[in-house]
């Protein structure tokens, strides 16, 4: 049966990379399981296949066996076609990088992603553009800023876009990897605080990949990555 509060659901997941005539584990039998409006923090070594888990959750990469249940859906069962659909529909991922388009402003970069996801009609709708506009100031931008291109942004501005494009689509999980590692230790926080804020008020259920003290500390739940397995 499907549980709608849960967005994201693996269960018994194991990714394995070739590596020469081996096959390196990435992950070992990873179960997660993630409410709307929570937000589980996973922390581990480099190398121990905390990017994986988020590409796996992400339905970039197909595991080699277990399922991923996004938004009540087994991805297993799907076509690539209806698979790349649902993580349009349902995923929002911020990485560790923003990158935006260096030639358009703020609200255009989240208007971008309404033209990929609702074709061309969605570019010129006034209530995308007034959608844009709320969702940038939510995350603390302020007019001036919406206008601004990015190099004419701070670090810590040009993640909150991120974020908010992120949330463009109304998504029910968020992914995102190391989102303060670019960022000084204060603005680190603020952003921390923003991603528990917006997965309370739009209810995502929030994945997060971080080694910063300060944003685990925000989680609901902090879980560790040791070798591709997933402990509390
Ligand atoms: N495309 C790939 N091909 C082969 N091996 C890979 C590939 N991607 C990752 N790996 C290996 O899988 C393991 C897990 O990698 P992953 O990137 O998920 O770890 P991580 O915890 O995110 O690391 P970091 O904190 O350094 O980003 C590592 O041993 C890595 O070398």
């Amino acid at each position: 049966m499907t549980d709608r509060r849960i967005p994201l659901a693996l269960d018994r997941v194991r990714l394995t990379y070739p590596d020469g005539d081996r096959r390196l584990t990435a992950l070992d039998d990873v179960g997660l399981r993630v409410a709307a409006g929570e937000l589980v923090a996973v922390a581990g070594p480099s190398g121990s296949g905390k990017s994986s888990l988020l590409a796996v959750a992400a339905t970039l990469l197909r595991p080699d066996a277990g399922t991923v249940r996004l938004a009540g859906q087994d991805v297993g069962v799907l076509r690539a076609a209806a698979r790349t659909a649902l993580r349009r529909r349902a995923v929002g991922i911020v990485f560790q990088q923003p990158n935006l388009l260096p030639s358009l402003t703020s609200v255009e970069q989240l208007l971008v992603t309404a033209h990929l996801r609702g074709g061309r009609r969605a570019l010129r709708r006034a209530t995308e553009r007034r959608r844009a506009e709320e969702l940038l100031e939510s995350v603390g931008l302020d007019a001036s800023r919406r206008r601004r291109r990015p190099h004419r942004l701070s670090g810590g501005e040009r993640q909150r876009v991120n974020i908010a494009r992120a949330l463009f689509g109304t998504p029910q999980v968020l992914l995102v990897d190391e989102p303060t590692s670019a960022l000084d230790h204060e603005r680190g926080a603020r952003v921390a605080e923003l991603l528990r804020e917006v997965t309370r008020t739009h209810g995502t259920a929030t994945v997060l990949v971080t080694h910063d003290l300060g944003v685990l500390g925000r989680a609901d739940r902090v879980l560790h990555m040791t070798d591709g397995r997933l402990a509390e």
